[in-house]
């Protein structure tokens, strides 16, 4: 074992984990990120070159929080000296009445948040070669755009280590053992902390259960289908086309949403927000491709410049919570053991906030922001009354 007492180790290099260890080294703590594979990988949620950064949210509390992401993706933008966000705007599509359309426009109206309503007869001099859904109404996000992931995770992780950070990386985590001085143990070693963050995404419940504990998590396949331009450039990041999501059916999870041309020129991400239960271990066994069915029959109808049949298609997990809010808490028996986990499918936005929440609870400090919403305690059943 070595003799050193990290004042916090944190187990998983995804973004929430690259986060939350670059705030605890930026506040001189002791840190070490140890992650089970070499960097970087794509076998877990944070890989890949682009996800949508929003403030079109249904909940006043993501709204906050995102106000201060925002800022800090900033500083991390000059920090690191690279670009992290492109402003593209978020086009936001539903049935006026529908649940997400108008929890999403109230939540913008009420904290006046820079928004653009559509209207139907000038729907296309803004957004051309979409079709607009006959009694949908349409709104953008104006603030809303792209961040670059995959040059997020690595300006991080360099950060880290340039404020003395330490990664270990292609080392699993395989034991904990709680503690005032926590100890994990790996293949090659054991290292001990005042605190430990979990950010293990889609196996955040195989190292709980080394702490007697699990959270209601369901990991699920996501196929990222990227379609193919008829006329190059007519989806292009460069031609102002938006970021856009859309409710597709009575659920307000059934969204399908989608990122203009950028990474793979000629190319558009447009994914289904809906995809099939898998162990993380054995992801590529889940071959159901019901959600690219949905998504051709969207192409077909609402995108006519796309080629309605995907050119690319890759995977990412989805840790979805059974009410899709994170959790973000100390564990209920060990105080010192802090668990960010349950991104259902939208945290990458939040990374920055949610690695200073974290780095809070690891340190003792009040939280900056309501966590509430994100507790464990929500998950239990209410106890009986007699
Ligand atoms: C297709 C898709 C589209 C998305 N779109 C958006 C979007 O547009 N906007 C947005 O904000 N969010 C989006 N998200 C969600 C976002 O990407 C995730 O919420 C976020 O990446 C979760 O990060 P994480 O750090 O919790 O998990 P992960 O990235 O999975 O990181 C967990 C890490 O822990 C490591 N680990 C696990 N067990 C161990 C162990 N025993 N020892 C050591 N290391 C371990 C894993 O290897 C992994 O690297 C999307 C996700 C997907 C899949
Ligand atoms: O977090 C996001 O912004 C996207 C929205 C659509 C579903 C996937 N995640």
């Amino acid at each position: 074992m070595s003799s050193q007492i990290y004042d916090c180790i944190v187990i998983g290099a995804g973004i929430q984990g690259s986060c939350t260890a670059y705030y605890h080294a930026k506040n001189n703590k002791k840190t070490l990120l140890l992650e089970q594979f070499f960097l970087p990988h794509s076998r877990g949620s944070s890989h890949g070159q682009t996800r949508i950064i929003r403030k079109a949210y249904q909940q006043d509390f993501y709204l906050r929080m995102m106000e201060e992401s925002y800022k800090l993706w900033a500083e991390l933008e000059r920090d690191a000296g690279v670009q992290l966000y492109r402003c593209t705007g978020l086009l936001v599509m539903g049935p006026e009445d529908g649940q997400y359309y108008s929890a999403v426009k109230d939540v913008l109206q009420r904290n006046k948040v820079p928004t653009v309503m559509l209207k139907r007869e000038e729907f296309n001099q803004h957004i051309p070669n979409f079709n607009l859904v006959s009694g949908e109404n349409a709104l953008v996000d104006t603030s809303a755009g792209v961040l670059y992931a995959d040059k997020a995770l690595d300006s991080l992780q360099r950060l880290f280590q340039s404020h003395g950070g330490v990664i270990k990386d292609g080392e699993k985590v395989t034991g904990i053992k709680p503690g005032p001085v926590v100890t994990v143990t790996t293949a090659s070693g054991a290292y001990q902390a005042k605190s430990l963050v979990i950010t293990a995404g889609p196996w955040t419940n195989t190292l709980l259960s080394h702490t007697g504990m699990a959270l209601p998590l369901k990991v699920e396949k996501i196929n990222v289908c990227y379609w193919r331009e008829k006329v190059p450039g007519s989806y292009d990041v460069h031609n102002r086309f938006p970021c856009f999501s859309r409710q597709d059916g009575p659920e307000v999870d059934q969204i399908i949403y989608g990122l203009p041309s950028n990474e793979y020129p000629g190319l558009m991400k447009v994914c289904y927000h809906i995809g099939k239960e898998t162990d993380p271990d054995a992801r590529d066994n889940q071959t159901d491709q019901s959600d690219i069915q949905v998504l051709q029959r969207f192409v077909a109808r609402c995108m006519p410049g796309l080629v309605p049949v995907p050119a690319v298609v890759e995977s990412c997990l989805y840790t979805l919570t059974p009410d899709n809010h994170f959790v973000l808490d100390c564990h209920p028996t060990y105080s010192n053991i802090i668990i960010g986990a349950g991104f259902s499918g939208h945290g990458f936005k939040f990374g920055p906030v949610i690695g200073k929440i974290l780095y809070e609870l690891s340190t003792g400090q009040v939280p900056s922001h309501n966590l509430s919403p994100f507790k464990i305690t929500r998950f239990q059943t209410p106890k009986s009354a007699l």
